[in-house]
């Protein structure tokens, strides 16, 4: 049986440092959850915390409506798969697949017809009796995801279970996983920094920086919305651009740096003159070959044709540096030192206060159950 889980008000410190401080989230039954962020911003302690496997500071964690504070990690009934293949290496795939269930008391199933029915689940059954070390590194993160699996636990804990494999495997294994979690339909909280891996897999990502969660919504919301500065260069590649907010004859204007002036039709009311950043991902940015009266001037300092797309690197006359990414033409790449004019696409790009948050309508904060029924 699969979960839901609750988490208010989480406190974790080690000694003296307080890595998180006052952390709320929910994570639907059955819901694929990512915790994504830099090195160090408190993933795997989270992630242990939900495990039992570090002690809780402060706050509450529930199963359903079971208080786990302080249950012992063998009880909670938690699947988890690690970035180093948890596999034992003496053991064959089948053994290995075996161990959890042969271990887990009160489990009354044929322990060969089970593990027959996971090995296939997860593809590995023409290699049951191979040892760990004659396979490779995605197949053997299949057998430590059958081996998770097996036990039926109520959560799938995942802390970066790809990241030993090569930039392919990566790729091919994260769609294995994420199909799998659907057809199990278990309750996941997979942990990466990386921010693609967490875009193609869950049904919906937190952000987070210093222990703190700095947005938590679908991947295609904060990829689109991003809820501060933080989120929107974490998430894909934003350029940043200075600009301020300008109002004349009861419209509101975001003017940047060399005067070129536009409207945002969904930013909220802001002060005239308020000082304002623009996030701008490469592909929000049109290059214009002809110098053009509205827009900001630049130089092309790099052009890199890769196919599909060409990536134009640009010096701009506010002394801003920025990359555009724009469909490829038939012979039509803008060679280096050319002069350029650069638009911005206004229902796309995002508008950021002085302290880093957003001014757009439209950011979504969903880190309660009652937010995530609504919105998934
Ligand atoms: N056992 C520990 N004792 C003291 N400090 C710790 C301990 N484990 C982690 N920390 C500190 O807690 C902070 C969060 O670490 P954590 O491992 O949760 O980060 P993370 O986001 O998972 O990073 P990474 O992606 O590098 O694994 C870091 O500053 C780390 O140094």
């Amino acid at each position: 049986m699969s979960v839901e889980i609750s988490i208010r008000n989480a406190v974790k410190r080690y000694g003296e440092n307080t890595i998180i401080e006052d952390l709320s989230l929910d994570v639907k039954n059955g819901e694929f959850f990512t915790l994504l962020g830099p090195s160090g911003c408190g993933k795997t302690t989270l992630l242990r915390m939900i495990a039992g496997f570090n002690t809780i500071e402060g706050g509450t964690f529930k199963f359903n409506d079971t208080l786990i504070n302080i249950m012992n990690p063998e009880k909670r009934n938690i699947g988890m798969v690690f970035q180093n293949y948890a596999i034992f290496p003496n053991m064959s795939v089948r053994k290995n697949v075996e161990f959890g269930l042969k271990h887990k008391k009160n489990l009354k199933v044929d322990i060969k017809e089970e593990t027959n029915k996971f090995l296939k689940l997860v593809k590995v059954d023409g290699y049951a009796d191979r040892m760990p070390d004659r396979l490779s590194g995605g197949q053997q993160q299949r057998v430590a995801l059958a081996r998770a699996l097996v036990i039926k636990p109520d959560v799938l804990l995942m802390d970066e279970p790809l990241s030993n494999l090569d930039a392919k495997l990566r790729v091919e294994m994260r769609t294995v996983i994420k199909e799998i979690q659907r057809e199990v339909g278990i309750t996941t909280i997979y942990v990466t920094h990386d921010q693609e891996e967490a875009m193609a897999v869950s049904d919906r990502i937190a952000v987070m920086k210093d222990g703190v969660i700095r947005h938590c919504s679908t991947p295609q919301k904060i990829y689109q919305r991003p809820a501060d500065v933080f989120v929107a260069t974490f998430i894909g590649k934003s350029n940043l651009l200075q600009a301020k907010v300008v109002k004349e004859n009861d419209t509101q204007y975001v003017e940047f740096l060399n005067g070129y002036k536009v409207v945002f039709n969904d930013m909220k009311d802001a002060n005239h003159e308020e000082k304002v950043t623009i996030s701008a991902r490469p592909e929000e940015l049109t290059v214009h070959k002809e110098v053009q009266k509205d827009g900001i001037k630049g130089i092309v300092k790099d052009s890199v044709f890769l196919g599909l797309n060409t990536h134009y690197f640009v010096d701009l006359e506010t002394n801003e540096e920025i990359e555009i990414i724009q469909e490829s033409e038939i012979g039509e790449i803008i060679q280096p030192g050319s002069e350029i004019t650069l638009t911005i696409n206004t229902k796309k790009a995002n508008v950021f206060s002085e302290d880093g948050n957003s001014l757009m309508h439209g950011v979504d904060n969903i880190t309660t159950k009652e937010q995530a029924d609504k919105a998934l």
